[in-house]
């Protein structure tokens, strides 16, 4: 689902592309990277045409500013952090890294309803230079702009992951691409063998981050927790523990995995939810990379 939160770095905003005010692109060396966006663009909407409405989400070029000599990229690996540290350019330099070893493959992120998948995926797109797209969001675009919860509520849970399937098919068809998908994606195997034609992250919140997140921002837009009334954390939990039940070690199929409990102690955080999104895509990256060099 889309992020309501300002992100702590200056990363992408995604905003209509009737009133996207572009940036040069010679800006941090991506023009050749931008050429790749356009051509990614343009073959992207050529394989999601949608039935009513095309309202494609263009990304603003990743603005990074910072006189740091370069930082030493495992910083999560040896657990801390350097007083004045810079999160983006730790992202920039392991992205940099870790770019070239990708050859391209897309990323997909999987894990639970608000596990951060939409923010934390932004912020490694623009750092790896890569489109970011997401799933549900492209769904909707297929079904002639219906929305998630319009679709579940009228035409039931069957036709979305049918829809799911086929977005997932046609995005594995491409390159360059991070990818947030649905919580439920990873129920289905079919959607593993085209998520496995990339790189998939399984970000891994504890249950009761996930169920404060969500309810702090409500349950509309995601139909299997909703509910009308009643105390929104505890019920929000109580159906997020029964999913996770029913999914058991589905997302474990992923190829990385970031366990925010993990960062968390390694920087010795005792609550989750001390750690931004920046930090959590630092260590996606990382994960990534061990699974790229094995
Ligand atoms: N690291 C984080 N710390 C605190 N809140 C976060 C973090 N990552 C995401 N959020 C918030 O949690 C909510 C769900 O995030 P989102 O990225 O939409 O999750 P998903 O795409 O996995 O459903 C949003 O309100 C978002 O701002
Ligand atoms: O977990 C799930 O089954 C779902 C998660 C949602 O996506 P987010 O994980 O982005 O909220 C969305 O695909 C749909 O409401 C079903």
């Amino acid at each position: 689902m889309e992020a309501t939160v300002a992100q702590s770095l200056q990363f992408s905003t995604w905003i209509d592309s009737d009133k996207i005010v572009r940036k040069p692109c010679g800006s941090f060396q991506f023009s050749q990277r931008c050429r790749e966006q356009q051509r990614l663009q343009i073959l992207i909407s050529s394989h999601f045409q949608p039935k009513r409405t095309a309202t494609w989400h263009r990304p603003v070029q990743l603005k990074v500013s910072c006189s740091y000599k370069k930082l030493p990229a495992s910083i999560l690996e040896s657990g801390s952090f350097p007083p004045a540290f810079d999160e983006a350019m730790t992202l920039k330099n392991k992205s940099e890294e870790i770019e070239p070893f990708l050859n391209g493959q897309c990323i997909y992120l999987v894990g639970m309803m608000g596990s951060g998948k939409t923010t934390v995926g932004r912020i490694l797109a623009e750092a790896l230079g890569y489109s970011f797209f997401d799933s549900d969001a492209l769904i909707e675009q297929e079904v002639g702009g219906t929305s998630v919860a319009e679709m579940f509520n009228q035409y039931g849970e069957s036709f979305f992951r049918d829809n799911e399937t086929e977005v997932l098919r046609k995005l594995s068809l491409m390159q360059r691409l991070v990818i947030s998908t649905g919580g439920g994606a990873v129920i289905r195997p079919i959607n593993w063998k085209y998520m496995q034609r990339g790189v998939s992250v399984w970000l891994d919140v504890p249950l009761e981050a996930l169920a404060r997140r969500i309810a702090a921002i409500g349950t509309k837009s995601r139909p299997l927790l909703h509910q009308e009334s009643g105390d929104a954390y505890a019920k929000t939990f109580m159906r997020l523990s029964t999913l996770l039940e029913e999914r058991g070690e589905a997302y474990a199929n992923a190829s990385a995995r970031v366990s925010v409990e993990n960062i968390a102690a390694k920087l010795g955080y005792s609550d989750v939810c001390n750690l931004t999104p920046a930090v959590i895509a630092i260590e996606a990256l990382t994960q990534i990379e061990s699974f790229l060099k094995k």
